[in-house]
């Protein structure tokens, strides 16, 4: 298959090298020194999975020099977005399949402004994964699994391209779990990583930290709750006791965990806030639902972290 992994990061570089150590023709978006980096000496994958180095990798830091693709990973992070989805309808054909796999859920609506709906697979990618320096992407854990679906999928009855991109990724040394409900389990993913993700960062606390101590791990269920609430507010079927069950994944977890938002905002960087707990603000105040301590997560860390892009 013609592929175009657009942002060659811990998603891009693994799921997106994977397919093409398997033989795919696959064309990695990157800029400035990865780009250089890749150009001269391949991709370069460390795995808990097993190594591997994409050698010779083609890769460009010009999408509309792709042309179309059966398929395209959108893997940049979501405040990257805009400018890829400018330039992005070149890529795409009647029949080319867009999968998002961005954190949060906004993304698939994004893309679908910029390319159609009928163009775009959302999906979530379970892995930890990240650049460890030009041309280089290491995968530390996590399943690394890769599931999408079509926008109104029929249970039981992928469409040829989803069958046909779940195979590849499965034959690739991934895997690609067939998902029941794409977007409960997007807002399911949701529910895990933005509570965890925004109490990390105010708290500046690890997995371990939050859910050990018992002000902490309520002040987690509670956050769950909120975007419990929210979800079902607007139509997503969850799963019953999803609260229960991420919390029991909550401390199933490695306790030093922490999430890339947290890391981003302590760091510095720019970060995800306003597509994790931002997008939990703005879709509770569009659907009616209420959210405060996810207003006051927001408040804090957008006034202690002023590098976070505006919402
Ligand atoms: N990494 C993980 O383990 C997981 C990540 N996710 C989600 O997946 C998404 C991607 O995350 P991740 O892979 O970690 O992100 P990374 O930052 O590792 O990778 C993104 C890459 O895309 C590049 N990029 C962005 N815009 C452009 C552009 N216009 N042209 C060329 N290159 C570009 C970035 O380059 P530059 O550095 O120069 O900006 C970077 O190399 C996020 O939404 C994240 O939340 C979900 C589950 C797990
Ligand atoms: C927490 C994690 C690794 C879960 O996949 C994640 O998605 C992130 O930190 O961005």
């Amino acid at each position: 298959m013609h592929i175009a992994v657009l942002g060659t990061g811990g998603i891009g570089g693994y799921f997106g090298g994977r397919l093409a150590a398997s033989g795919h023709d696959v064309t990695f978006l990157a800029r400035g020194p990865h780009l250089e980096a890749i150009r001269e000496h391949g991709l370069v994958v460390t795995s808990v999975a097993g190594d591997f180095t994409v050698q010779p990798a083609q890769v460009t830091d010009d999408l509309t020099s792709i042309g179309p693709v059966d398929a395209a990973l959108l893997a940049v992070k979501t405040w990257q977005l805009p400018p890829v989805l400018e330039k992005l309808p070149a890529l795409v054909a009647p029949r080319t399949a867009v999968i998002t796999a961005q954190n949060g859920v906004e993304a698939p609506d994004q893309t679908a402004a910029a390319v159609g709906r009928g163009a775009v697979l959302p999906g979530i990618a379970k892995i930890f994964a990240y650049i460890d320096g030009p041309g280089r992407v290491v995968h530390v854990g996590g399943p690394a699994s890769l599931a999408f679906d079509e926008w109104s999928a029929t249970p039981g009855a992928p469409s040829e391209r989803v069958t046909r991109l779940r195979e590849a990724v499965n034959d690739s040394g991934a895997a690609s779990p067939v998902p029941d409900d794409i977007w409960a389990e997007l807002w399911s993913k949701m529910l895990f990583v933005v509570p965890f993700g925004g109490l990390g960062a105010a708290l500046d606390a690890t997995i371990g930290e939050l859910r050990s101590r018992p002000s902490s791990r309520l002040l987690l269920e509670d956050a769950m709750r909120e975007v419990e609430a929210l979800a079902r507010a607007r139509g997503i079927r969850l799963p019953a006791r999803v609260v229960e069950g991420t919390m029991a994944f909550v401390d199933d977890q490695p306790a030093d965990s922490t999430t890339s938002l947290q890391r981003d905002l302590l760091e510095g960087r720019p970060s995800e806030l306003d597509a994790w707990t931002g997008a939990v603000v703005r879709l509770a105040a569009e659907s009616g639902a209420d959210v405060p301590l996810h207003r006051l997560l927001l408040e804090v860390l957008t006034s202690r972290h002023p590098v976070a892009p505006p919402r």
